[in-house]
């Protein structure tokens, strides 16, 4: 601590799928203990983003640095501060829930004890604590989904990326993520979330990035969009409406 380190800094991206590139010179920081969310149409780009930052792609241009190495200088460093929560489950057909977890503590190298009673409680919020011994590739998509919940926050990262984390989850599921999230930013963890549940964002992110066909259209908190816009009391969706009607209507 000390320095004014930022958890994740992304200067100038260019990246995407092949040589012609998706994201087109993208800059973003995420400072510790803030929830950022990440905003914007369907193909603007946000899987994209977070595919590079978590290393599925790797940067034609720019670099991305998490608490101060970019993936190639020091790719354990960098995994080892980094969790991950994607939009669609991924999980292990042979493998049991209890195993599932078992598997994230390898991964991240985590303290048995510590990382159970991590587990334990986070079982229990998401009520899978009785479904240690059980297959998560046949639960619901909602409990799929709170699996990769539970193996993702037991490994108290510094910085959580989660891609549409609403989608799927039941209300009451919804709430206890919310406050999962709040708490890990209370302790200090940077939250990087998409997500189209502008409500929600609005309420719970410290700092908002808007996408548009690849480049951030603007971005900051939720009173310096405000301003941006000229309206003190817009909300998140009509700020984000207004910006993006010119490009839609075109
Ligand atoms: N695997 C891929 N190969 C090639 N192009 C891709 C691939 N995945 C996405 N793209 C393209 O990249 C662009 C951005 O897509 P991306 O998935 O990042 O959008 P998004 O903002 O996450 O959208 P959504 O809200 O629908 O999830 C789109 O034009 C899409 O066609």
């Amino acid at each position: 601590m000390g320095n004014r380190q930022m958890t994740l800094e992304v200067k100038n991206l260019v990246g995407g799928y092949s040589q012609i590139p998706v994201l087109k010179d993208i800059s973003f920081a995420v400072k510790p203990g803030n929830v950022v969310g990440l905003i914007g149409l369907n193909g603007a780009g946000k899987s994209t983003t977070i595919n590079h930052i978590i290393g599925l792609l790797t940067p034609q241009k720019g670099s991305i640095k998490l608490n101060g190495v970019t993936l190639r200088e020091d790719s354990q460093a960098y995994k080892s501060h980094l969790a991950y929560i994607p939009e669609t489950p991924i999980l292990y057909e042979e493998l049991t829930l209890k195993e599932h977890i078992e598997l994230s503590i390898m991964a991240y190298g985590l303290d048995n004890d510590r990382a159970w009673k991590k587990a334990n409680e986070l079982l229990k919020i998401f009520r899978l604590d009785n479904k240690l011994d059980w297959f998560p590739a046949n639960f619901s998509k909602g409990m799929k989904q709170k699996v990769m919940i539970v193996c993702a926050f037991l490994t108290e990262s510094d910085f959580y990326v989660i891609d549409e984390p609403f989608l799927g989850l039941d209300p009451l599921a919804i709430n206890d993520l919310l406050e999962l999230i709040v708490s890990e930013k209370e302790r200090g963890a940077s939250v990087l979330m998409s997500t189209h549940v502008l409500a929600t964002a609005e309420k719970y992110c410290d700092w908002f990035i808007l996408l548009n066909k690849g480049e951030i259209k603007t971005q900051g908190t939720m009173v310096e969009l405000r301003q941006a816009y000229n309206k003190s009391d817009a909300s998140l969706d009509e700020i984000y409406l207004g910006l993006t009607k010119d490009e839609v209507t075109r």
